[in-house]
């Protein structure tokens, strides 16, 4: 029987809302798509066991898909389920095997790397893996693996001679499922599916939940597709329609972001064209989410608990709105609170473009790195940074602009190295994090292309830049900012013209990594 491990539905009796029986729930669910289901009854008499297993069987029947039962392997035997899902807690894998036969299926749940080894060698037909995230409806026996975890297990079954299906579980749930199944695919492997159960069994309407979580399991998000055969000139010339977009559609673009940039970056963003809403109010983030042109700034401004709960509500609304989201990991490097914060962050969001420095980029991407405070102190050769910035990128489905004397911009596949921008930039405060709040408003205009938009944002930055160390007045970095301001406002009327004559001073070549 080839097993369509999609969606996956795990019982809890305990989770039924009051009003209506697990049959119900069951029954709704798999008119909603449910393709496989696990009965887990932990505290049922083995009569009464018994008694609902066959009820289920007679709609997982009906439906043609399988029903396995948690951990009693006579209950399965009894009513002749298709399978079993045992714990590692529970009988092994062989020994199973031995009582059930070689057709039943054989699931089995696995945490890390060592026993999803063990597993595959025992012959389990399938693994579930988590949990993901720190789950309500079960005590959990190890700290949650997140994305993270995931992909660990998922790199090792790739590299497995047996293709051994995999799903996750552990707090899947409408918030979480899309990053879970897609944001986890590691170069030649992906999960199987997904395994739910509160999200479906405690839900009102299971049959929607249900359909929408199996869309968000078949769908692949925009994000997981990366552009080929890029040249610096195509992408020169898109350049001046798509910042003249920015103008037009003037997209709100909201930024949680650190004090000292705060007022900097709403002046930068209403100079290009768009729209700045500054709010750290986790109620109405939803509602800034749902706005049709608008994207998220992520400034990582300090990692105290609260600030990082917020930024995950805050990418949790717009991930699911499939709306843009940039990070700016502020100061990453410089203390181990931050760089949990990012660990934790990427263990649950997408983020559409990352930017850093060299320092920031390196932390995020699980290298030492070097920083003093906000700034980074690394020096690493080119080689080197483009290796970092090609890895992250593919690894988190991203682009990476990694800031300094040069701007290194990649999406994993094709990667540019940009050398405009003037010294006075590193002289001033929150260059890097304004050049943050011009790439989250590029990037609503070309969500599908967002290498595009990341350049586009650099180019416009640090051309703006060089045009206003030259002006007029301009002794330094004092008179520099606000003739920054009006170089932005200027490019962005210049691109609204029609007159892309200032691009000509781009200094952009296509950099490949000799392997
Ligand atoms: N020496 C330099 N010459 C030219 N451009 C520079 C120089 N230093 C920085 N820039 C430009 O300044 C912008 C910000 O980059 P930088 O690496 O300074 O960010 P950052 O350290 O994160 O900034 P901040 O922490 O102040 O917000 C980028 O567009 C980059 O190209
Ligand atoms: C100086 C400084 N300190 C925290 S954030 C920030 C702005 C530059 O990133
Ligand atoms: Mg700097």
């Amino acid at each position: 029987m080839a097993v369509d491990y999609s969606l996956y539905l795990v019982t809890d009796s305990g989770l039924v809302p009051p009003g209506t029986t697990l049959e119900e729930q069951v029954e709704k669910a798999i008119k909603g798509g449910v393709t496989l289901v696990q009965l887990r009854e932990k505290d049922t008499e083995t009569k009464d066991f018994i008694k609902k297993a066959k009820k289920i069987h007679d709609l997982t029947k009906k439906a043609g898909i399988p029903l396995l039962i948690n951990d009693r392997l006579d209950v399965a035997l009894a009513i002749d389920a298709e399978g079993v899902h045992i714990g590692q807690e529970d009988i092994d894998v062989a020994t199973a095997r031995k009582l059930l036969g070689p057709d039943k299926i054989i699931g089995i749940s696995v945490t890390y790397v060592s026993e999803a080894t063990k597993a595959v060698e025992d012959g389990a037909d399938y693994l579930g893996v988590g949990a993901v995230y720190d789950t309500s409806t079960k005590i959990p026996k190890n700290p949650p693996i997140g994305i993270s975890g995931l992909r660990k297990i998922l790199s090792y079954l790739s590299s497995v001679k047996t293709y051994i299906p995999a799903v996750a579980i552990g707090s899947v749930n409408l918030a979480t499922a899309r990053n879970v199944m897609h944001l986890s695919a590691v170069p030649g492997r992906s999960l199987d599916g997904i395994a739910v159960v509160s999200a479906i069994i405690a839900s009102a309407d299971p049959e929607s939940t249900s359909r929408e979580m199996l869309n968000m399991v078949k769908e692949a998000p925009y994000w997981m597709s990366v552009i080929n055969d890029r040249t610096p000139s195509a992408i020169l010339n898109d350049i001046p329609a798509l910042l003249a977009k920015v103008q037009e559609e003037g997209p709100l673009v909201h930024q949680l972001i650190n004090r000292v940039a705060i007022n900097f970056a709403a002046n930068v963003t209403l100079a290009i064209g768009a729209s700045p809403v500054m709010s750290e109010n986790i109620p109405e983030f939803g509602d800034l989410a749902s706005v049709p042109s608008s994207s998220l700034l992520v400034n990582m401004n300090s990692a105290v608990p609260e600030s990082l709960d917020r930024y995950i509500a805050a990418t949790t609304k717009y991930n699911l709105q499939l709306r843009p989201v940039v990070l700016d990991p502020v100061g990453a490097g410089f203390s181990s609170l931050r760089r949990e914060a990012v660990k934790t962050l990427l263990n649950r969001a997408h983020f559409d473009i990352i930017k850093g420095n060299e320092g920031e980029i390196f932390t995020v991407a699980g290298e030492t790195s070097s920083m003093r405070g906000v700034d980074s102190t690394g020096n690493s050769t080119i080689e080197k940074k483009v290796h970092i910035a090609e890895g992250l990128a593919t690894k988190e489905k991203t682009i990476v602009v990694m800031t300094g004397p040069q701007d290194i911009i990649s999406d994993g596949l094709t990667t540019f190295v940009l050398s405009n921008g003037h010294e006075y930039l590193s002289h001033i405060t929150a260059s890097g994090c304004v050049l943050g709040s011009i790439l989250a408003a590029c990037s609503v205009v070309s969500k599908e292309d967002r290498f595009l938009a990341a350049v586009a944002a650099v180019l416009m930055f640090t051309i703006a830049a060089e045009r206003a160390a030259v002006a007029p007045g301009v002794r330094g970095p004092g008179t520099f900012i606000p003739v920054l301001l009006d170089e932005l406002y200027i490019l962005k009327q210049m691109c609204a013209n029609n007159d892309s004559s200032w691009l000509e001073q781009a200094r952009i070549e296509r950099y490949l990594l000799t392997t």
